[in-house]
């Protein structure tokens, strides 16, 4: 089994937090190799303690032909667990209006995704990762719907944890990016408290002390003008107003966002232009494609979509991931877990 260290200094600090909290992270999708042997990473790294899903023969049997060792993490069969017809009359109340009967509540806990959220809902978990088989439409999905946004926010969104090595920008190549996995296509409004929770879960979550975001266009300052401009214009003008004490501005290009020169010349004044850690993005389509070329192109470490802006932690995975990032999405979700309700993001 191949073992993982954190790779910068932030994660060091996440994954000596997540060691310390010891949580319940509930991992669904044991179909596949890569959760398993990231259990026994998890495990073995101590970074909390694990609980797998699925009829326990099959899974055992997997774990080994994966060539992982998980003889001393448990394994819940949802429709076997003691629970099952309790969580299907909450799920009931929770869905109120939106499931009719009892058998439809039962029928969407045999979805494992949605078992999952559901124990993490009902304490009995403190945090789910999937997504590496799943998409993330039917990820976030079930947590949108059974944990909802935490009180105050008004959406959630999912931003990406990325380290870029040999990078001297952002914070020593460490940076988010929001929303590049969540909400296809914000208003100015949702872009705005975008920005202002990813700047929450910098500090929060990663102990940044100065998130600073740009939100990002092809235009910098005035530099072109269009309508799909004048939304990140607006955004940037509702988040200052909303969270004077942030360092959010924009309209930035992102070579005005993350270089010094370049952010002097377009930006002059600009309290992020050329020091941005936080990327922002117009919308989804950019988010997504930006987080992709940056982890193929300059061999980055792309760790999510992790969601933000709920009540409790759900993180989601690319299916295009590798064990070692669903256990330092575990250690994120762990810290999450930890963090004072209401300071989260
Ligand atoms: C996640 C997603 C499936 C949810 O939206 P949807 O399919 O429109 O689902 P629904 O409209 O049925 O919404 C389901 C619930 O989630 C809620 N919801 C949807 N988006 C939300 C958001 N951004 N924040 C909080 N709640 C949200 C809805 O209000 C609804 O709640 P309700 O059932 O209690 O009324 C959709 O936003 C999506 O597909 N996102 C893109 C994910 C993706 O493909 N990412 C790219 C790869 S990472
Ligand atoms: C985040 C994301 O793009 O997920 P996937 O690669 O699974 O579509």
């Amino acid at each position: 089994m191949a073992t993982v260290a954190p790779k910068n200094a932030v994660m060091e600090r996440v994954w000596s937090m997540a060691r310390k909290g010891q949580k319940r992270i509930v991992l669904p999708e044991t179909e596949d190799e890569r959760t398993l042997q990231a259990a026994e990473m998890i495990e073995k790294a101590n970074l909390g303690r694990v609980i797998l899903l699925g009829k326990e023969d099959e899974v055992r049997r997997k774990a080994k032909e994966a060539g992982a060792n998980i003889d001393n993490i448990p394994v819940i069969d949802p429709e076997k667990y003691e629970k099952f017809e309790e969580y299907a009359q909450k799920l009931l109340e929770i869905r109120k209006g939106k499931i009719a009967s009892i058998d439809d509540a039962r029928n969407l806990l045999k979805n494992y995704l949605y078992f999952g959220v559901t124990m993490v809902k009902l304490d009995d978990a403190d945090g789910m990762v999937a997504g590496a088989v799943n998409t993330s439409a039917d990820v976030e999905r079930p947590a949108f719907q059974i944990i909802k946004t935490a009180p105050g926010i008004s959406i959630a969104s999912a931003y990406f944890a990325m380290i870029v090595p040999d990078c001297p920008y952002g914070e020593k190549g460490f940076f988010l990016y929001a929303d590049s996995g969540g909400h296809p296509n914000p208003t100015a409004e949702e872009l705005a408290d975008i920005a202002i929770t990813t700047c929450m879960t910098m500090k929060n979550i990663f102990g940044v002390e100065e998130p600073r975001a740009a939100m990002l266009s092809y235009s910098t300052k005035g530099s072109a003008s269009h309508p799909i401009v004048d939304k990140v214009i607006e955004a940037t003008k509702i988040a200052n107003k909303k969270r004077p004490d942030l360092l959010i501005d924009g309209e930035l290009q992102g070579d005005a966002a993350l270089v010094p020169e370049i952010g002097r010349k377009k930006a002059p004044g600009s309290p992020v232009a050329g020091r941005a850690n936080i990327l922002i993005f117009p919308d989804l389509n950019a988010g997504n494609i930006a987080y992709k070329l940056t982890e193929r192109l300059a061999k980055a470490e792309a760790y999510g979509p992790l969601l933000q802006g709920l009540d409790k932690p759900v993180n989601d995975l690319s299916r295009g991931c590798k064990a070692t990032d669903i256990v330092n999405v575990a250690a994120i979700v762990a810290v999450k877990a930890m963090v004072p309700y209401g300071k989260r993001d």
